[in-house]
């Protein structure tokens, strides 16, 4: 029986994973008293006896949560933005080759990837990978989110009348869907930059909407950013060939004028689930590829499970996610 201790167990995340946790039969969770769930001491002590220790804590407080563990046989699976760029943690997306795979499987540090970040990467990924894409060219993102991505705050704000998902809130402004981080600095800026090995951040504009969870995060790839001329087709086939056998990344059919659910991408798709979807779009070599995922799922606790389980040596077909 595996021992797992979530730090953060009362948070948007952390309650997630603890939900998921709960329902297996081969991990104990060890608890925290609610009035000690601050307290350094007592978090070491759970820390250092568990098997696995997820941190769900914003930046500050998991790299103060790293530091208390002691134990060389703790694996650390952080879910906030701290470690993600650092080269002694594994970047936790292992769909994306061998090498991140087997940097999970042995590493006792693992940074769980953000939400906006694992839909841009898994798109863009492979792209570079294969070499049809060049690392010096410059890309615009964006990403339509429900407001669980914002965590405890966000979603209070959103639901601050106890209204329906369809009424958020008290406030009218929080109706329509909101551009935000126009500063150009988001946080997941850096980690979409670096494991894409891209020399240039993309431009990133998210997009923040009145339901609760499930994200599209869309990239436009223009045939002057490609090593060679290229369709919409020859991108599926990258996408399809890097991803074939994935049990949560699936690439779906191209369609040359996509039916879809009533004509429009549907960024709740995979919602409850730990699954991606990449979809390619465009004509001819007008092109756009989209991924559609569950923040908290895919974007946060389903990887953070995933992670376990590959980290623990557990099976990725179990479905144990
Ligand atoms: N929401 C999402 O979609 C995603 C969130 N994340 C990341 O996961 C992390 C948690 O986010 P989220 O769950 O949304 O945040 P929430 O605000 O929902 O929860 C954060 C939790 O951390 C607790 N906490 C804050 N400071 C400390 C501290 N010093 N010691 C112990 N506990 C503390 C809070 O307790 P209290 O409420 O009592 O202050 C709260 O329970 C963040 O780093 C976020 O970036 C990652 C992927 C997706
Ligand atoms: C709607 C909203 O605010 N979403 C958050 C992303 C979710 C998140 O917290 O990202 P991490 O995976 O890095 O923790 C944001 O854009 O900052």
């Amino acid at each position: 029986m595996f021992k797992i201790f979530v730090d953060g167990e009362a948070g948007t995340t952390g309650l997630q994973i603890y939900e998921r946790l709960a329902k297996r039969q081969d991990v104990e969770i060890l608890r925290i008293q609610p009035e000690l769930r601050k307290d350094p001491a007592e978090r070491a002590r759970l820390i250092n006896s568990s098997d696995v220790t997820f941190l769900c804590l914003p930046d500050a407080a998991a790299v103060e949560s790293a530091a208390l563990c002691t134990n060389p046989k703790t694996k650390i699976i952080d879910a906030s933005t701290a470690h993600r760029t650092n080269p002694d943690w594994a970047y936790g997306l292992p769909e994306l080759s061998s090498d991140f795979r087997k940097q999970i499987e042995s590493g006792t540090r693992i940074a769980n990837p953000g939400c906006h970040a694992t839909g841009f990467i898994l798109g863009v990924y492979p792209l570079i990978a294969a070499g049809l894409l060049q690392k010096n060219t410059d890309l615009a993102t964006y990403s339509l989110t429900g407001y669980s991505g914002g965590g405890k705050k966000m979603i209070a704000s959103y639901e601050a009348d106890g209204a329906q998902q369809s009424h958020p809130g008290e406030s009218p402004r929080l109706f329509a869907p909101r551009p935000y981080a126009l500063g150009h600095h988001h946080k997941h800026l850096p980690e979409m930059q670096k494991i894409c090995g891209l020399e240039n951040a993309p431009i990133f504009n998210p997009i923040v909407g009145p339901y609760y969870k499930g994200m599209a995060v869309s990239t436009a790839i223009f045939q002057n950013a490609l090593t060679k001329s290229a369709t919409a087709t020859d991108i599926q086939d990258v996408l399809a060939e890097h991803y074939d056998g994935s049990r949560f990344v699936k690439v779906l059919p191209y369609e040359e004028e996509p039916v879809l659910d009533a004509g429009s991408l549907d960024p709740t798709e995979c919602n409850e689930t730990n699954e991606a979807h990449v979809y390619v779009f465009g004509k001819g070599k007008s092109i756009q590829v989209s991924v559609i995922l569950d923040n908290l799922g895919k974007g946060a606790s389903g990887a953070a499970i995933q992670n376990m389980n590959i980290a623990l040596g557990i099976d990725e077909s179990s479905g144990l996610v």
